[in-house]
């Protein structure tokens, strides 16, 4: 396929994808009774040819993006839908093009899908999704249906650890299912007795735990780190085991492909609002928080002055969710 609005390869970054308006995508999670979900592969003399994504197509103009997903859906598929909540919007910058991968669930559908383009179709189980070559915007949305949709970042105790504790349990028992423990200016030996409780909580209730800036500490545990960016700069490779979960802070696309190189599991930027943790700090807002997102293929978390209720619209934006403190604490 040609694309004819593309100006040829090796201009300025300027002159390329940046200054244009993006191409709207829209595709389908389309899941069977069994649980699986439905991957087409796209054809040869296609761009990106032998990669599998979530059926779909352009929005053509003058055309919503419910209607542009049942056509494509009835082209390439044979079947009639029903277009049900949105998963994420993933705003995405290829050499080529901008694009807004634009991802619906699919609530009902009539017929059996067949690939009336020449396409192969495949019933991939969630957990073997991974295994599946996909587009670099469809990592994200991998991402969106498998892991957690908000991340708590603890805030320092008080005068008094079994508070702190109870209220740690209170979050996993709300739900939280992603830890970052953050303890910043606390010595040593207080630090080691709230993680090992934390640890022990967190383990009962099958809830991922990561230690924020202290590699020594997660290995200890043999808990996940998350590295603030200063920290993320200096790695030269993996400060975890591939099993143990790695995340990051970024501030900027550097950081994003640092964090993208060293195999972070996701990463969190921000601060998207203003919020007592960063006062000096007006917030990126959320355009810039895209133009961070349309540079890289891993998850992000957006943070800063976000809770539970800003999870949707973090969503159209091309995060993973939210991360917080106060937003997940003692609510
Ligand atoms: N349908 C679909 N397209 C995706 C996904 N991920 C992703 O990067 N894309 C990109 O989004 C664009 C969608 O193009 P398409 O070829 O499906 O468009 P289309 O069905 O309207 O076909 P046509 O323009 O050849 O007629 C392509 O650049 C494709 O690589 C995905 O999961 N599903
Ligand atoms: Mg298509």
């Amino acid at each position: 396929m040609t694309d004819s609005t593309s100006p040829p390869p090796g201009l300025p970054p300027h002159s390329r994808g940046e200054e244009r308006k993006p191409t709207h995508v829209v595709a389908g999670v389309i899941v069977d009774a069994r649980g699986r979900v439905l991957l087409a592969r796209r054809t040869e003399g296609s761009e990106l040819a032998g990669l599998w994504e979530f059926p779909g197509g352009k929005v053509e103009p003058g055309e919503t993006p419910e209607a542009a997903l049942a056509r494509e859906l009835d082209e390439e598929l044979g079947i009639e839908v029903d277009v049900g909540a949105p998963v994420m919007v993933v705003p995405h910058l290829t050499p080529r093009r901008r694009l807004r991968l634009d991802v619906r669930r699919i609530q009902a559908w009539r017929g059996t899908p067949k690939g009336y383009e020449g396409q192969a179709l495949a019933w991939v189980q969630p957990d073997k999704l991974a295994r599946y070559d996909m587009p670099a915007p469809d990592l994200p949305v991998v991402a969106a249906l498998l892991q957690p949709d908000h991340c708590l970042v603890t805030p320092p105790p008080g005068g008094d650890d079994g508070e702190w504790l109870a209220s740690l349990e209170a979050a996993l028992a709300r739900g939280v299912r992603r830890v970052q423990f953050r303890m910043p200016g606390i010595d040593r030996a207080r630090r080691h007795h709230l993680l090992s409780n934390a640890a022990l909580s967190c383990d009962a209730a099958g809830v991922q735990l990561l230690v924020n800036g202290d590699a020594g500490l997660a290995c200890e545990f043999g808990l996940g780190l998350h590295l603030p960016a200063a920290q993320l700069r200096k790695q030269r490779q993996r400060p975890v085991p591939a099993d143990a979960l790695l995340s990051a802070s970024c501030h900027d696309a550097d950081e994003l492909r640092l964090a993208q190189a060293l195999g972070c599991d996701f990463a969190i930027v921000g601060p998207v609002h203003p919020t007592p943790t960063h006062p000096d700090h007006g917030g990126i807002g959320w355009a810039r928080f895209e133009a961070l997102r349309e540079q890289a293929s891993l998850p992000i978390y957006a943070i800063g002055g976000l809770g539970p209720d800003d999870i949707a619209e973090a969503r159209s934006h091309g995060a993973q969710g939210i991360a917080a403190i106060r937003g997940l604490w003692g609510r």
